[in-house]
């Protein structure tokens, strides 16, 4: 941390008229460059349940409230506290008071102008919310045009904020690697917005810092002046830009067919004849509270056409195997029609959903031992083929049945999946984090049936395979396979 000593307040941030002081443009919300501010729709509006205790005006959506539990703000109009609401901090711009101080070697920072409590929201980090390919860009230029200062940070997969033209206050505040703020995503009427929040009890005077490693999107390597006896040494930290994993956390692994893999790096520096190194950058963001950390704040594939929805690069084997697991015509339909692996971060929760025909999450075992990935071709038993090997009649009617039903669901996602397209794009457009609850609720059910199915149908299959009496090869391939009463029972 910072001693009082080292920072020199010059002037209150009303005062901004200062020879030294950088030209930047204050903003007291994003701007959304690529795409319009998202207008939340009623039926995505998280209500509470809380109710003002005339006793005790202040505590209406307290801590306990379930909006603040889940990282949400309630909505004006729809909070049963109605004007006694507290959970509107972000939308009211409640931020704590604070100061621009110059610092040795950091430049400009911002100070803590009145004693600020743990968990206190300080402000809200605004700039203009750009792509990441944009951030990319503008990281590039800012670089080539020397500028010394990096404000860009990660807002969600594929939108980062660039406080470098446009921002607030939050822009000044200064790395630490012992910080005693930190950065936590709300969900603000349907939009991300990220706040600085207060780690611990900071008194009036005190320099605020948060941890850059888990949000900067610097460009060139930067000494780390922060002076904690934790330092890294470097500003952009943990893992290098360029191989961020796109982690999800429903697959509980990076998934290789879809993004970069990660590898941490060590990039190796000689300052004051010393050897040191710093290691690349980690971008998520804690959410308030904690529950989870499923923030997604990577950087996707040039390939990615756009946020989860991924061209499946499904290799399929051609081998006699084939024969018996022709691929279902619906999944490579989907397949090849950039099946929507869709991130769906539910209103409260910042849970992750899958949307998509190719739903499933990648397991551990496609993995080969060597890191590469086995095939990912989903196979599909062919029924009748199993049918002609099975040698009662009861045995191949409940397969066929269970693969009819099969189909039946198989065909109901499919269609589904062609109604509620549109919502999933729209969204897909605008935000990239949420999806109307009912359109995943939808489609989770229809994912749930037509899995479900299947499992009925693979275990028919493995119980009578298991259990029934099978023909011999020669046999069965004599039979005709479309037509179970056709089938002679040999009889073994
Ligand atoms: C978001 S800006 C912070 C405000 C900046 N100091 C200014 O004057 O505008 C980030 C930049 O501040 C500087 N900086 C922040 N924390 C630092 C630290 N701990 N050590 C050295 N430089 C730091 C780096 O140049 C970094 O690119």
């Amino acid at each position: 941390m910072y001693s009082n000593q080292e920072l020199m307040p010059l002037f209150p941030s009303e005062n901004l008229q200062c020879e030294e002081f950088p030209s930047y443009q204050h903003i007291y919300q994003n701007e959304f460059l690529s795409r319009k501010h998202k207008k939340q729709k009623e039926e995505d509006i998280a209500i509470c349940v809380c109710r003002v205790d005339p006793n005790n005006l202040e505590s209406s959506c307290g801590e306990r409230c379930l909006n603040v539990l889940t990282s949400t703000e309630c909505t004006p109009g729809y909070c049963p506290c109605g004007v006694f609401c507290k959970n509107q901090r972000f939308q009211k711009c409640q931020f704590a008071k604070t100061k621009l101080v110059k610092t040795e070697g950091r430049g400009w920072g911002l100070l803590a102008d009145e004693n600020i409590k743990a968990g206190q929201f300080i402000i809200e980090y605004c700039g203009e919310v750009i792509s990441w390919k944009e951030a990319r860009r503008r990281s590039q230029a800012y670089e080539t045009q020397g500028l010394k200062d990096a404000y860009i940070i990660c807002l969600n997969a594929l939108e980062s904020i660039d406080a470098t033209v446009k921002g607030s206050h939050a822009r000044f505040i200064n790395h630490s690697c012992q910080p005693n703020c930190e950065t936590r995503k709300w969900n603000v009427l349907g939009e991300i917005r990220v706040g600085i929040f207060a780690k611990q009890d900071i008194p009036v005077g005190t320099e605020l810092a948060y941890d850059y490693n888990f949000e900067w999107y610097g460009g060139t390597k930067v000494r780390c002046l922060c002076g904690a006896a934790t330092c890294s040494g470097f500003l952009g930290a943990k893992y290098s830009v360029e191989k961020i994993p796109l982690y999800d956390s429903a697959e509980d692994e990076p998934s290789l067919n879809l993004f970069k893999t990660v590898e941490a790096t060590k990039t190796e520096y000689v300052v004051d004849g010393k050897e040191e190194y710093s290691m690349g950058m980690n971008v998520s963001v804690k959410p308030e509270n904690h529950l989870d950390s499923t923030s997604l704040v990577v950087q996707p594939l040039e390939s990615v056409p756009m946020e989860g929805v991924v061209v499946n690069a499904i290799k399929i084997e051609e081998s006699e195997e084939t024969k018996l697991y022709p691929q279902d015509t619906q999944q490579q339909v989907f397949s090849q029609n950039n099946a929507m692996i869709s991130r769906i971060r539910s209103n409260s929760a910042c849970r992750n959903y899958h949307i998509g025909p190719e739903s499933m999450p990648k397991k551990r075992s496609q993995l080969k031992s060597n890191g590469k990935l086995k095939h990912l071709a989903q196979k599909h038993v062919d029924a009748k083929h199993v049918c002609q090997l099975l040698a009662f009649k009861e045995a191949q009617e409940e397969v066929l049945r269970n693969e009819e039903m099969k189909n039946e669901a198989s065909t109901q996602l499919a269609s589904l999946y062609n109604d509620i397209r549109p919502a999933i794009e729209e969204h897909e457009r605008d935000s990239q984090d949420s999806v109307a609850t009912s359109v995943a609720e939808k489609w989770i059910e229809a994912c749930c049936t037509k899995l479900k199915t299947e499992f009925d149908l693979y275990s028919s299959i493995i119980k009578n395979v298991a259990c029934t009496p099978t023909r011999k090869p020669d046999q069965a391939k004599a039979c005709d396979v479309n037509s179970v009463t056709e089938v002679k029972y040999l009889g073994f």
